[in-house]
């Protein structure tokens, strides 16, 4: 080992390197003298038991989001405003509709005699086939159904692909308790049922080729009954009641909030509480999507590139100490800020291009500021990394490269790092 082993010049060049691998634990676990004497525990025991860290080569697991509640609760339209709510995540929705069996050519013949508002009526198998592909990061073809046919459209789908978030909406999503334990969350919206009977009539006459009579009569058959059976007892496992469907515009804010909060708890974070990531906002993909470009020029690649990087010093310029201080305004009153702790400075390591050529012929970008109290005692550490040609899949390598660094430098309080 070189004698300028311990300085941050030193562990800031070896942790710069391409970490294809995730964690670097070959010098870890060779040398634990180092990180085991001065590494708090949460580190300690994130190199000793390799289990807890995630593998970088599984995709992360959507969140899965379950809607159900009468016919024209408003289900799709609370999913709608989620979905415009949490335009910066990929989502998908899935209709438990798209899952109707097509009748037979009998069925057909003694539609009304058919009952669409019971379980039997939907293939729940080939639902639950979907949600497992989604939630493992693979596309499905999702069936298309006419509710004028009442059959499946046999020569097109809809093809969905991996997603951070899944909404899985229907009469009966809850029903099935394979279906209902993939779920993150469960919602069941509540309307007033003559609310829903008189939306229902409008809906079916205009939109799925009935007429007044049929509608009443398949109501008052099929679907109050099966509401009364099937969808009321399964609000017991909901999560979270809306009343009023769309109207609800509190909850529905309320429920966004908490699915960015779960969005934005990046497994690391569970395991390395100081570890910080920067919420992403379209602004921030942006400009992650231009630096990764092919053919982006230098000059644009450095300026994407500073403005990142800026991002992530003002982040971590948060989390630095303040304390309280009063100023006053040029009108004579009184303003109660806060100051920023004295005897700060910051350390700027020189941005380096890093190239390695394996199979994606990745080009990583580091620069890392350090800030410190005083040159002895490292208060927070800055980072910004940038994979050039990171694909969806391999993105999660970058933060356990991150991690690799933290693990190599102990005296860190603080790691931040933009959400992927
Ligand atoms: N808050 C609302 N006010 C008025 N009409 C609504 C409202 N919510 C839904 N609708 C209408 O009611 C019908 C059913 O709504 P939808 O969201 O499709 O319900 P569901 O998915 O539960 O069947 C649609 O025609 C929709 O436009
Ligand atoms: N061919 C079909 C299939 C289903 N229905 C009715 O649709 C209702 C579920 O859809 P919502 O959008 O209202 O949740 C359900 O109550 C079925 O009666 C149908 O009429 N024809």
């Amino acid at each position: 080992m070189p004698e300028d082993s311990t300085s941050i010049d030193y562990v800031m060049e070896k942790a710069s390197g391409p970490h294809f691998s995730g964690l670097r634990l070959d010098g870890l676990l060779s040398s634990p003298s180092k990180s085991s004497n001065s590494s708090p525990s949460h580190f300690r025991s994130g190199v000793s038991s390799f289990s807890l860290i995630p593998d970088p080569a599984a995709p992360n697991q959507p969140f899965v989001i379950g809607v159900t509640g009468g016919t024209a609760s408003g289900k799709t339209t609370v999913c709608d405003m989620i979905i415009q709510q949490l335009h910066d995540h990929r989502i998908v929705l899935v209709n438990q509709d798209s899952f109707y069996r097509g009748l037979t050519s009998e069925e057909l013949a003694r539609v009304q005699e058919y009952n669409f508002d019971h379980p039997d009526a939907f293939d729940t198998e080939q639902l639950l086939h979907c949600i497992n592909t989604l939630k493992s990061g693979q596309p499905y073809q999702i069936p298309i159904y006419d509710f004028k046919t009442h059959q499946r459209k046999s020569d097109a789908f809809r093809q969905v692909n991996a997603c951070d978030v899944i909404i899985l909406e229907g009469i009966l999503v809850f029903h099935d308790s394979r279906v209902r334990d993939l779920m993150n969350m469960k919602i069941f919206v509540d309307t007033d049922a003559d609310v829903r009977l008189a939306r229902r009539i409008r809906r079916d006459t205009v939109e799925r080729g009935r007429d007044v009579d049929s509608v009443l009569e398949q109501y008052a058959k099929f679907v109050k009954p099966a509401f009364d059976d099937f969808v009321l007892p399964s609000k017991k496992y909901a999560d979270v009641i809306i009343p009023r469907g769309g109207d609800n515009h509190v909850a529905v804010d309320l429920i966004v909030q908490h699915i960015h909060t779960k969005l934005g708890q990046h497994d690391l974070c569970k395991i390395y509480p100081n570890l910080f990531v920067i919420q992403s906002t379209f602004q921030i993909r942006g400009m992650h999507t231009l630096i990764r470009e092919k053919d982006i020029s230098k000059h644009d690649f450095v300026f994407y590139s500073d403005r990142l990087i800026r991002l992530v010093v003002e982040h971590g310029l948060g989390h630095l100490p303040f304390t309280e201080k009063q100023v006053v305004t040029p009108t004579g009153s009184v303003y109660s800020g806060v100051d920023f702790c004295k005897k700060l400075c910051g350390r700027h390591v020189t941005p380096k291009i890093v190239t390695h050529r394996s199979h994606h012929d990745i080009i990583h970008t580091m620069k890392t500021y350090i800030i410190y109290k005083n040159p002895s005692s490292s208060v927070i550490l800055l980072s910004f990394l940038s994979p050039r040609t990171l694909s969806n899949s391999d993105q999660r390598v970058l933060p356990l490269s991150l991690l690799s660094l933290m693990l190599q430098l102990p005296f860190m309080l603080g790691f931040i790092c933009f959400q992927f």
